[in-house]
């Protein structure tokens, strides 16, 4: 059958109550009313299959956890169920001493009977009982009279009053008493307020505080808006007499979808008490929702007296009690209420939080409280036991703003408006084709592998080991639109000596510039001919002290082709990003970054020749430290490069190390070098000065002390000891025992070798030694030592015993 044209012929309208000087619609909230949760008796009643007693413990444990203080617990008289939980709720101690339970009864001798026994030694309890009062059930279920209906209701009363006081009497059990006049809402006003008056009186010992009696007004079923019930309740509150013994309930169903409007407006209108269940199961369309109800007062600012602090918890033990699931939409509770996926929502959710950071920490310093106010999100999650997750979802409907909160939450990166720009459309394209949602691991996955971020997901640049040192100022301060850009702000020229790996291959590079990032540039215009330079560059700190760690840089760059940089039509432009403890590391990472995604073209980059290790008419000093690099890992610094340097041209020149024509291969370097630093020749060990053991101690958090077991030029093994600041001075002060003359270290270097537990760490030394010569003049010699070990501490100390065996040191008594 359609729907009606005309449904005036099928349905009734709600009657309004003339109530010209209602009060309640200029009233505000102040406090939260009394809650009585029915989840286990109106809850259950409209279940498939109601809760077992396990359910039902565990169902009164989590609320009783969350805070209220009146649980309808059962109808005791339905089933054996029902009155068996009861009796082990009582027997089992399982009541704390504030918490009220409530039974429901109908206005049947028998069944009250039954009903108080099931309570009998509870220490608090309420007696609910009911009889439907509405024309139609007094016509149609009862068949009764008006005076029949009420006289069922006091006959009842009456015994109850009678059975309960029995009880107290036997068991010391208190009461309290609700009596509802089922389907008040469709009830005339004036024959609800006559059942009520004559309940009051059947009862007759109505008080104050916990002697008030309860008078429940259940909007069974919904049949009006809730301004009409507000209306009923508020006509009912002005028109029962001994209004101050009277707690007010409601019991608002949801069949108009209004049940939470019609409890609020109804507790403005007077209602002090609220019957319903949490996220609002019930008959038909449920009970009114107590978590929602709580919420919204809640984010008024006024406490609900319900805790909801772990409210997964709360959603899990209700959903698997009543085999209910939670819609996702739902208020509060639903697995989508604090998730925007379209792109304005996240970009006000994002600034939001950005702003509200700012003004809570004025707020801490002011003493003022941290007030809430994020766009789109009335509740903080966190206050409900949430996390920040969900809050931004990625699909096809979302911008930038909501995909560069995800980075900042999940990878500390705060990208700038042009890079998050930059960033949105490769994240659009994907979400886009696919048709999907992003997750975080999509989207942090692409961002790594867009800007070769993070280990796993090098590009064909990256560095290794670098040095940034200082030259004499050549040029005058930059002028605007110069590196200044770049934080390069001063105006000393700066000297980039570095390793980056080449497609696998290390290859040695130095350039100069302002700074560090244009004097790598410069670098990778002479050795790669990759020539960018950069239109912008930003950096924040990433304070990590909440995960144990200390504060890192994050650097973003832009990078242009060179050509182009002053064009305002640039249209190319790639973006780099570089995360490091050390500044300027950050910003050379944020660099090679960008580069790597510029040539991710593939295009060919100007190859290291390998093929000959050195020619003494092409071969520059880099040339012959990234043969060293490439065959022995070995990242030398700039000055042990010149002095090897010396040692391959002059063997060269001798036609030495198997060269011929003034060409050495890359063996015969890799060899030459060994040979020369006593690098790895286990054959040839260095016979001046060899240290068989030794050992480190702190003498105060400034000084070590070293003990080693030494041999002077093949003598006597003997125990030596010195202290100094560090190992390799504590090492120096030993060694000055024995021999004459001053060593200095005037160079010291280190890196690591290799990855995971293959880590090995170099160390490299140039070490000075001065020897009065008597009569004649002051000598002075200097000698480069390397040494490799798995321990950093070895490798230092080995490499200054390979310098002084290259020196000419005499030994002291000698
Ligand atoms: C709005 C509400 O939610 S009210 C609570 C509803 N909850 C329940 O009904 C769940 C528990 N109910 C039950 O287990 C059963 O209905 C029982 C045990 C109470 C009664 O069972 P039965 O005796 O088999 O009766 P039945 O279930 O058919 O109930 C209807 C009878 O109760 C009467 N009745 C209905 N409500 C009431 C009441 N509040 N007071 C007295 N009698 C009532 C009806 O008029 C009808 O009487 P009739 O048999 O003389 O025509
Ligand atoms: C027993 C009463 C209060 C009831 O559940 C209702 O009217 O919905």
């Amino acid at each position: 059958m359609p729907m009606l044209s005309q449904p005036s012929q099928k349905y009734k309208p709600y009657t309004p109550i003339h109530l010209p000087n209602r009060q309640w619609p200029s009233k505000t909230f102040t406090k939260a009313p009394i809650w009585l949760s029915t989840d286990l008796r109106d809850g259950n009643q409209a279940l498939v299959n109601p809760m077992t007693i396990e359910q039902k413990t565990a169902f009164f444990r989590e609320l009783v956890k969350c805070g209220v203080k009146q649980i309808e617990v059962a109808y005791p008289s339905a089933s054996d169920t029902d009155f068996a939980f009861v009796r082990g709720l009582v027997e089992k101690n399982e009541i704390p001493d504030d918490v009220w339970i409530q039974v429901l009864t109908p206005a049947r001798e028998d069944l009250i009977r039954r009903t108080i026994d099931s309570v009998a030694g509870a220490k608090h309890a309420i007696i609910h009982m009911y009889n439907a009062t509405s024309p139609t059930f007094r016509n149609v279920v009862f068949r009764n009279s008006k005076e029949q209906t009420l006289d069922l209701a006091i006959k009842h009363t009456k015994l109850v009053r009678q059975l309960t006081e029995e009880c107290t009497e036997k068991y010391g059990t208190k009461f309290m008493y609700e009596y509802s006049p089922e389907t008040f809402t469709q009830t005339e006003p004036e024959f609800a307020l006559e059942v009520c008056e004559a309940v009051k009186a059947a009862w007759g010992k109505a008080g104050l505080g916990d002697e008030r009696i309860i008078f429940n007004l259940p909007s069974t079923v919904e049949i009006g808006p809730p301004n009409h019930y507000a209306d009923q309740i508020e006509n009912f509150c002005n028109k029962i007499s001994e209004r101050e013994k009277i707690i007010v309930s409601l019991h608002p169903h949801n069949d108009r979808g209004t049940g939470i409007a019609s409890a609020e407006l109804g507790t403005l209108a007077g209602g002090e008490r609220i019957e319903g269940c949490f996220f609002g199961n019930g008959e038909r369309t449920g009970n009114v929702d107590l978590v929602n109800l709580a919420l919204n007062l809640y984010t008024q600012g006024i406490p609900p007296n319900l805790d909801f602090s772990d409210l997964q918890t709360t959603i899990d033990v209700v959903t698997a009690c009543n085999d209910l699931p939670i819609p996702a939409r739902y208020p509060y509770a639903g697995e989508l209420v604090y998730t925007a996926f379209s792109g304005s929502h996240q970009d006000a959710i994002k600034k939001g939080f950005e702003a509200q950071r700012l003004r809570h920490e004025e707020c801490k310093v002011k003493g003022e409280p941290m007030m809430w106010d994020i766009p789109y999100l009335p509740i903080d999650p966190a206050d409900l036991g949430q996390t920040y997750e969900a809050l931004i979802r990625v699909n096809s409907q979302s911008g930038k703003g909501g995909i560069a909160y995800l980075l900042k939450e999940h990878l500390n990166l705060d990208l700038p408006r042009k890079m998050q720009v930059a960033f949105y459309q490769v994240v659009q394209e994907v979400s886009d084709r696919e048709a999907r949602e992003m997750t975080v691991d999509d989207i942090t996955s692409a961002f790594k592998r867009t800007y070769h971020f993070g280990s796993g997901y090098k590009g064909r640049l990256s560095l290794r080991s670098f040095r940034i040192s200082s030259l004499e100022s050549e040029n005058p301060k930059p002028k605007a639109g110069s590196d200044q850009e770049s934080g390069e702000e001063d105006d000393t020229q700066r000297r980039f000596d570095g390793t980056v790996s080449v497609d696998g291959v290390y290859r040695v590079i130095r350039g100069k510039g302002n700074g560090p990032l244009s004097a790598l540039l410069d670098a990778l215009r002479t050795y790669l001919s990759l020539d960018f330079a950069i239109r912008e560059y930003s950096e924040h700190t990433i304070n990590n002290a909440d995960q144990g760690e200390n504060a890192q840089a994050a650097s973003y760059v832009e990078l242009v082709s060179a050509t182009e940089r002053k064009s305002t039509s640039t249209r190319q432009s790639w973006w780099g990003v570089g995360v490091d403890a050390d500044i300027a590391r950050s910003g050379l990472r944020a660099v090679l970054s960008a580069v790597n995604s510029a040539i991710s073209d593939g295009r060919e980059l100007p190859e290291l020749k390998l093929s000959v290790g050195f020619h003494s008419k092409s071969s520059a000093q880099e040339d012959v430290a990234s043969v060293i690099a490439n065959q022995l890992g070995l990242e030398l610094p700039r000055k042990y490069q010149a002095a090897f340097f010396e040692v391959v041209q002059r063997k060269a020149l001798e036609g030495g190390a198997g060269g011929k024509g003034g060409e050495i291969s890359i063996e015969g370097i890799t060899q030459l070098f060994k040979d020369t630093y006593h690098y790895q020749t286990d054959d040839k060990p260095p016979t001046k000065v060899v240290m068989d053991s030794f050992k480190l101690d702190h003498i105060d958090n400034n000084r070590r002390s070293l003990t080693g077991s030494f041999t002077f030029f093949g003598g006597p093994s003997r125990t030596l000891n010195g202290s100094g600041n560090g190992p390799l001075s504590s090492l120096l002060a030993a060694l000055h025992s024995q021999i004459a003359g001053t060593l200095t270290i005037r160079d010291y270097w280190e890196h690591s070798i290799g990855e995971g537990s293959e880590v090995r760490a170099a160390s490299y030394v140039c070490l000075v030694y001065e020897l009065e010569g008597g009569q004649t003049k002051k000598s002075r010699s200097s000698a480069w030592g390397v040494a490799t070990d798995t321990d950093i501490t070895t490798s230092g100390v080995q490499a200054v015993l390979n310098a002084v065996n290259d020196l000419d040191i005499r030994c002291a008594q000698s």
